[in-house]
């Protein structure tokens, strides 16, 4: 495979529901993301991976408008929302799970939920109740306060409040981040779920197998490029992909 040349660039802009499009994005003076450029298709779930630094998180802080592009662009349904606020986003329909600190500790999982909602000016009291009926374990342990979830607890909480606001896109930094395997195993299945009831999925992971294993396709960041990019199972099999980015 080489690199950025193997996917079907043209059929897959067909429904692209996001995408960067050379974009430079960075901290201040520092420069992290160079030309970098990913879309995202309806129903899809993409996998970023690569090393640490790479500038993943920075991805889909830019998507997420926490960060401005310094040049070129982030589309959603062609819109150019580079930029946009947050509170913005969130209401277009872009959901962001961050990685750490994503719950709201001394809150009890009810008003965790209802903090997702906040955006929305209607009632969430029926959204509510189908995200209890899908996460059983949420509605057990409504009235606990969030800091006395697991690790994985917290991220299927984090999850849930995002799809409080019913986005069609889900940005999820490394949902396994910090689990034991079988937990992220547990994570990962959920994250599957939310894909098949029509949200599309762009996840940062750092287990690259796993992340890659239940993903549609991949881009390889480094040093704010993406590398390669494919399917998610070509990726898996690459010799070079698997030699420099998956630990041989
Ligand atoms: N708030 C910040 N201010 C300045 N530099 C930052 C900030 N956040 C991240 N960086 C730097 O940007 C670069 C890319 O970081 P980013 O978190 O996007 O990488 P990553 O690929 O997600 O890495 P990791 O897998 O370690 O989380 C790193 O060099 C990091 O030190």
């Amino acid at each position: 495979m080489s690199p950025q040349t193997d996917v079907d660039t043209m059929d897959a802009q067909t429904d692209t529901i996001l995408s960067l499009e050379g974009v430079d994005s960075g901290y201040g003076e520092v420069q992290v993301l160079d030309d970098c450029s990913l879309h995202l298709d309806a129903g899809e779930i993409v996998c970023l991976i690569g090393p640490n630094g790479a500038g993943k998180s920075t991805v889909l802080k830019t998507a997420f408008g926490m960060l401005t592009p310094w040049t070129g662009h982030v589309r959603y349904h062609g819109e150019d929302i580079g930029g946009m606020a947050p509170e913005d986003i969130v209401r277009e329909g872009i959901g962001y799970v961050p990685q750490t600190e994503n719950v709201f500790g001394s809150l009890t999982i009810a008003e965790n939920l209802r903090m997702g909602g906040v955006a929305r000016n209607d009632d969430i009291e029926p959204v509510l109740e189908e995200l209890y009926d899908r996460f059983p374990l949420l509605e057990e342990k409504r009235t606990a306060k969030a800091r006395n979830l697991s690790g994985g607890q917290r991220q299927i909480l984090a999850l849930a409040r995002a799809l409080v606001m019913e986005p069609d896109v889900l940005l999820i930094d490394e949902p396994s981040a910090g689990l034991a395997p079988n937990t992220a195993d547990g994570v990962f299945a959920e994250v599957q779920t939310v894909n098949e009831l029509d949200t599309a999925i762009l996840m940062v992971e750092q287990n690259a197998k796993k992340g890659l294993g239940i993903s549609d396709r991949g881009y390889v960041l480094d040093q704010g490029t993406v590398r390669f990019e494919d399917r998610a199972d070509a990726l898996l099999e690459d010799d070079e992909v698997g030699k420099l980015y998956l630990g041989g």
